[in-house]
């Protein structure tokens, strides 16, 4: 933990980094004369097994390096780092360790929190998968109806949901096991409905993911799809397992014979594809083998982000740009774009990662911090995003973008090609030139036509979409988050800021109860505008 009263905007290379910021503005510095230095993309690139994360299209020049590197160990990153995954308690308002790595950890080594063996419990766990897993698959454990089960319906939301989703579409090609996946995660009844229309409830085990199990979204959906197994003659708790914290009110489902696997306190929501919340769904989608490389390849990433030094440290390294795009340059916005299908829910998983870990206020030791945490981080696939908000992007407001390439696809292609290229050479040609016209730009007399260039990006380059590569993907993207919290001096793991709409809604709920009972109850000590809104959700209609 960093000293009492410590900013990190106060520091003296925090200042360095304001003044080269301003000299970064100099025509010289522009991207096009940037990107046709000799050695460039050398200087300006890290390879790491199959992973390559290209730099060089950033605003940086060797002394933005310098200093960022500066930076990192003025907040002293690798040290709060070895902590983190050393067990230590650095979600401090919540007395918590910070523990998803443990999720991945094969060295056999312990990991101790509070004196317990973290590991034993997380084995424990990876055992009870895997079985399960397999009975499920050999039809052992099946539906009530003695039939075998095809549909699988994760309830879950936020962290106990966006992250297995990510996986689950970014490894489709692996998904050979004959089970259907699908989400249930808004309250919007419209979700319930849609899933209804697809699955076949005899067939279908429902995932409860939970950690707290008290989350309202979560807990209604359990209920409606518990109501809809019942009414359709099955014996519900036959189609339901739950994944939550230990001690938790759905810990108590084991009971009555539920299967139940345990999530920990240690790892928070958004970091936790790696434990039971996506292992559960994970192996039985994939089984457990490729769960289990997808762990590995999460595994050797954090070996690298844990020993790598700051110029090698690909998380790091990335971190310190984000925060060099953030805070110095001024993007309040990035986007992440994979140039590959498969990662199409990367985006949403990344933007809770990021969000939810870094929209912080304050230090973690509660001073107010004076420059932003964190970014708002959108993203879609390309080419689609080049059809959508690429505009903007190149003549409109700038954003840094995040591009991932694929060399081999998951399917190889046939002999099509209908340009003279196949689909996938198609798609490489589209990288390649979106991050050339973004940095590079275009002089044209005609305003319209003209583009301003200078604007950055890194692309990320994989050999495949193996699982053991989403799972250096997915570890990246959680070091990157971490690293960057720990330069800012925030805590990344926890989220306050998420309870206030709750209570509120809490409070409307109340409301809506007390209507619903007595078709008299009255809203009028309500304020005016909630009160049109209750109005309007109990008369079906907008007023005349
Ligand atoms: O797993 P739970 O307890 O249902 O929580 C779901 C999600 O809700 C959040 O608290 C945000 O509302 C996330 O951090 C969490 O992942």
């Amino acid at each position: 933990m960093a000293e009492k009263g410590f900013r990190i905007s106060k520091t003296p290379v925090w200042k360095k980094l304001k003044a080269h910021a301003e000299e970064m503005k100099r025509p010289e510095y522009h991207l096009k004369q940037l990107v046709q230095q000799q050695g460039r993309m050398k200087e300006f690139s890290l390879k790491h097994v199959d992973f390559f994360y290209d730099f060089s299209r950033q605003r940086v020049t060797r002394k933005t390096m310098d200093l960022l590197f500066e930076l990192a160990k003025t907040a002293k990153v690798h040290r709060k780092y070895r902590d983190k995954v050393e067990g230590l308690k650095v979600n401090v308002t919540e007395n918590r360790a910070a523990l998803h790595t443990a999720a991945r950890s094969f060295s056999g080594q312990s990991i101790c929190v509070d004196g317990v063996n973290v590991m034993e419990e997380i084995d424990a766990v990876r055992r009870q998968m895997r079985d399960f897993s397999e009975k499920v698959h050999d039809g052992t454990v099946c539906g009530s109806t003695g039939k075998t089960f095809r549909h699988l319906v994760v309830i879950g939301i936020g962290g106990s949901y966006l992250g297995t989703e990510f996986v689950a579409n970014a490894l489709f090609a692996y998904a050979d096991k004959g089970l259907e996946l699908h989400f249930l995660s808004n309250v919007d009844s419209h979700n319930f409905e849609t899933i209804k229309t697809k699955i076949d409830p005899e067939t279908t085990l429902c995932i409860v993911i939970s950690k707290s199990f008290t989350t309202v979204e979560t807990m209604a959906n359990a209920q409606q799809m518990k109501a809809y197994m019942t009414a359709c003659g099955l014996d519900a708790m036959k189609h339901f397992v739950t994944v939550t914290s230990k001690g938790s009110p759905g810990d108590k489902g084991k009971e009555s014979g539920i299967e139940t696997f345990h999530m920990f306190d240690f790892i928070g929501g958004r970091f936790s594809v790696t434990s039971a919340v996506g292992g559960v769904p994970l192996s039985l989608y994939l089984g457990y083998d490729r769960f289990n490389q997808f762990l590995e390849g999460a595994r050797e990433m954090d070996i690298h982000t844990k020993y790598a030094p700051s110029p090698e440290n690909i998380p790091l390294v990335s971190a310190l740009i984000g925060i060099w795009n953030n805070n110095f340059l001024g993007y309040q916005a990035q986007a992440v774009i994979p140039y590959a299908s498969p990662l199409s829910k990367l985006a949403p998983h990344i933007q809770q990662l990021n969000m939810e870990s870094n929209g912080k206020s304050v230090t973690i030791n509660n001073y107010e911090i004076d420059q932003s945490s964190g970014v708002i981080i959108f993203g879609e696939p390309g080419t689609n995003a080049q059809h959508s908000f690429f505009q903007l992007a190149h003549q409109g407001h700038p954003f840094p973008i995040d591009f991932i390439g694929v060399i081999t696809p998951q399917y190889p292609e046939g002999g099509c090609r209908p340009h003279g290229v196949s689909n996938h050479q198609e798609l490489w040609a589209n990288l390649i030139s979106q991050a050339t016209a973004l940095a590079v730009g275009k002089d044209s007399e005609e305003k319209t036509r003209f583009f301003q260039g200078n604007r950055p990006s890194s692309t990320l380059l994989m050999n495949d979409l193996s699982p053991v590569n989403v799972g250096r993907l997915l570890a990246y993207y959680e070091a990157q988050t971490v690293y960057k919290a720990f330069i800012w001096d925030i805590n990344p793991f926890d989220q306050f800021g998420v309870e206030l709409g709750k209570t509120i809604a809490n409070d409307l709920r109340r409301e809506i109860v007390a209507r619903n009972t007595n078709p008299e109850h009255s809203f009028g000590h309500m304020d005016e505008i909630t009160r049109f809104y209750l109005e309007r959700l109990f008369a079906g209609r907008l007023p005349l």
